[in-house]
């Protein structure tokens, strides 16, 4: 049988692209003559009922907002049988029939489960997190503003690093994953990155320091906020017995990460993929990941991908081992 109600919501870290993702999701069930509803706050509002009807006045003018118009959270009740239930029944009261989730691995593990329990909703997730952490899509949608955010930052800290020859440790985002650090690393031309995948040895990143920084006039670390040697507050007050002679300092860039207009590919990304899920809806199918690999749309069964790693890429590893002597 057909959709004839969806409801669309986003959940865990919000991520640039989310609102041209929601967009594009309510214009294409328009467009197919289907009722579109959004859910505020992510699964909280889901399990309060707080879902409206969408039409093109909801949607419009927010493709260029960063964030997400329809709220977020992190819910605890959702995690909880008993809030997922609450969850179904807000659903099944209104008659909708189809759930599309856009959000991080959390999420997709929350919408799973959920399928799980009631198999007679219909359940689709996409990729937005800024950390690019799922596996079956080479970008999530949000990562792309994310990078230009920080090498934008790490850009103007190289200003006041070169006038005051200071070494800088640069903390970005990714509680497990070094994806964030890795490629604004690369990008920014930062000397060293610390990220979770590779084992951290401070004493060799002190004698990169010592050995590139001659002749230049600051440097740059990139450090991914799980690495195993901690943030870069805990990593510079490691580092000062290892380099007593240069000025260190530890820059967070926190939250700015996660906000900010999005650039170009993301709003392309979530529209394409927001578009898609209505379409994929349409043929019956369910319990999927719709992602993006190789400038293609693809579909991927929710099971596969929740579990997998993200690995770090080929081209990024040889770039990892010749730009910063990491294997
Ligand atoms: N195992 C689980 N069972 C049920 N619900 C879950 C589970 N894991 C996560 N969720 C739900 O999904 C929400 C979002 O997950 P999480 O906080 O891990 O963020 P995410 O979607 O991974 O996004 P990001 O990592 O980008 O912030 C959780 O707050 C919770 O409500
Ligand atoms: O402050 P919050 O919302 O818990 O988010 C922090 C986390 O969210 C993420 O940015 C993903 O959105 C992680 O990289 C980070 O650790
Ligand atoms: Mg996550």
């Amino acid at each position: 049988m057909s959709v004839k109600k969806v409801a669309i919501l986003t959940s865990g870290g919000d991520s640039p692209g989310m609102n041209a993702g929601v967009r594009a999701f309510v214009k294409t069930a328009l467009y197919h003559h289907i009722e579109a509803f959004g859910i505020r706050n992510g699964y909280d509002g889901l399990i309060q009922g707080d879902i409206q009807p969408m039409g093109y006045d909801e949607v419009a003018n927010i493709i260029q907002q960063g964030g997400t118009i329809l709220g977020s959270s992190r819910s605890e009740e959702f995690r909880t049988q008993a809030g997922r239930a609450k969850a179904y029944q807000q659903l099944e009261s209104r008659g909708i029939d189809a759930l599309v989730v856009i959000g991080g691995d959390g999420s997709f593990k929350g919408a799973e489960i959920l399928a799980t329990e009631f198999p007679a909703l219909k359940v689709i997730v996409l990729p937005g997190t800024i950390d690019n952490d799922i596996a079956g899509t080479d970008y999530t949608i949000g990562y792309d503003t994310a990078l230009n955010t920080i090498i934008d930052a790490v850009d103007k800290i190289r200003d006041t690093a070169n006038s005051h020859h200071r070494v800088f440790f640069i903390e970005v985002m990714g509680r497990d994953t070094g994806f964030l650090a890795l490629h604004s690393a690369l990008a920014a031309g930062a000397d060293d990155v610390l990220i979770p995948e590779t084992h951290t040895n401070l004493e060799e990143v002190a004698n990169t320091i010592k050995t590139q920084y001659k002749g230049k006039r600051s440097a740059i670390i990139i450090v991914a906020e799980g690495d195993d040697a901690g943030g870069s507050g805990d990593v510079v007050a490691k580092m000062k017995s290892l380099l007593p002679k240069h000025e260190l300092r530890s820059t967070v860039l926190g939250h700015m990460q996660r906000g900010g207009k999005p650039s170009y590919f993301d709003r392309y990304l979530a529209t394409a993929l927001g578009a898609e899920s209505v379409l994929q809806l349409l043929k019956g199918n369910n319990r999927i990941f719709i992602g993006y690999q190789d400038n293609k749309i693809v579909v991927h069964s929710i099971a596969d991908i929740i579990d997998k790693k993200r690995e770090i890429s080929a081209e990024a590893n040889t770039l990892l081992k010749h730009m910063y002597n990491q294997h």
